[in-house]
């Protein structure tokens, strides 16, 4: 079966990771088109995976099947406006990962009634181990669902989400997720230095715990209570450093700092989403 066309409007980190998982794929680099007003980051991606590229949004837009919009939420209006004249009610496929823009937002851009899938990744992706969520709007068929799903499945994770709405808890939890843990890892190995260890060996034992314990629940039957659990021993040293956290309200920080998160994106969709924003 022939692949469908593939167009990338902006060629920035996300854009870079997704083609990269597109690649190690199998999918033939003549299938991707990319559009950035930066030569430079046009001449990086030619030069790195051969991929088509064009400083045209429009004409990257017109070969393809399913368009990538990968520029910030804040370029999206302008960039989306631009592409009017290549909509249709089914095709090609917008495929949008900005955070926070509203999929009757873009269509309203888009000039009309098109098959949009609003996608929510995460940085891992570049390393292959993102978590993505995705929703589709009412104009996408199966085939354009399942084309969505193939671009992001490349770079790791996905899964299917019934309300759009859903899209905000989520951009709190793995979109912006990956920081939190790389607070309590800075955190954790700072604490280690402060108490006697050396720089490199706290960053190593920081890291390699925390691979681990992902990686343990990750593949383990048991949740992550049972997991602490089996790490804690009555009386031990575990025990003391939970009480310490508990003693900390460290549930109560992090109920708050989604709720925050959630509640930034919903501002983003108001400020980004209204016409004369
Ligand atoms: N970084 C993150 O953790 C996540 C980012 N996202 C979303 O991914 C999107 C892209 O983010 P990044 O790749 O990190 O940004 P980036 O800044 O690396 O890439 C954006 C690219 O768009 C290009 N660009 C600017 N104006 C343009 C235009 N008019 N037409 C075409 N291209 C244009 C820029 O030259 C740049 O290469 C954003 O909307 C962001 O919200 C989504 C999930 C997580
Ligand atoms: O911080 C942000 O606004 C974006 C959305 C998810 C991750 N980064």
């Amino acid at each position: 079966m022939r692949e469908q066309t593939l167009a990338f409007i902006g060629g920035g980190n996300m854009a870079t990771s997704l083609i990269g998982g597109l690649l190690a794929d199998g999918r033939n680099a003549q299938t991707i088109w990319v559009a950035d007003p930066d030569r430079s980051k046009l001449d990086a991606l030619h030069h790195r995976f051969s991929v088509n590229t064009t400083p045209d949004n429009l004409q990257a837009a017109q070969e393809a099947e399913v368009v990538v919009l990968a520029v910030k939420p804040q370029q999206l209006r302008a960039v989306a406006t631009g592409l009017k004249s290549v909509v249709t009610p089914s095709q090609p496929l917008w495929l949008t990962i900005a955070a926070g823009i509203r999929i009757p937002d873009l269509e309203r851009w888009l000039g009309g009634p098109a098959p949009i899938v609003r996608a929510m990744p995460n940085t891992p992706a570049l390393v292959q181990a993102g978590a993505t969520a995705l929703f589709a709007n009412a104009q996408t068929n199966p085939q354009q669902r399942q084309m969505a799903e193939s671009v992001l499945r490349a770079v790791g994770l996905t899964l299917w989400l019934k309300d759009e709405n859903l899209m905000e808890v989520v951009t709190a939890l793995s979109g912006s997720g990956p920081a939190y843990f790389f607070l309590v890892m800075e955190a954790m190995e700072k604490a280690a230095i402060n108490l006697g260890l050396d720089d490199s060996t706290a960053r190593l034992l920081t890291l390699e715990t925390a691979f681990g314990a992902a990686k343990m629940a990750l593949e383990s039957e048991e949740d992550s209570i049972r997991l602490r659990q089996r790490v804690t021993s009555p009386g031990g040293t575990t025990e003391r450093a939970i009480t310490a956290l508990e003693e900390a309200h460290i549930r109560e920080a992090f109920a708050r700092a989604l709720r925050a998160a959630r509640d930034r994106t919903r501002e983003l969709a108001e400020e980004l989403g209204t016409d004369h924003a």
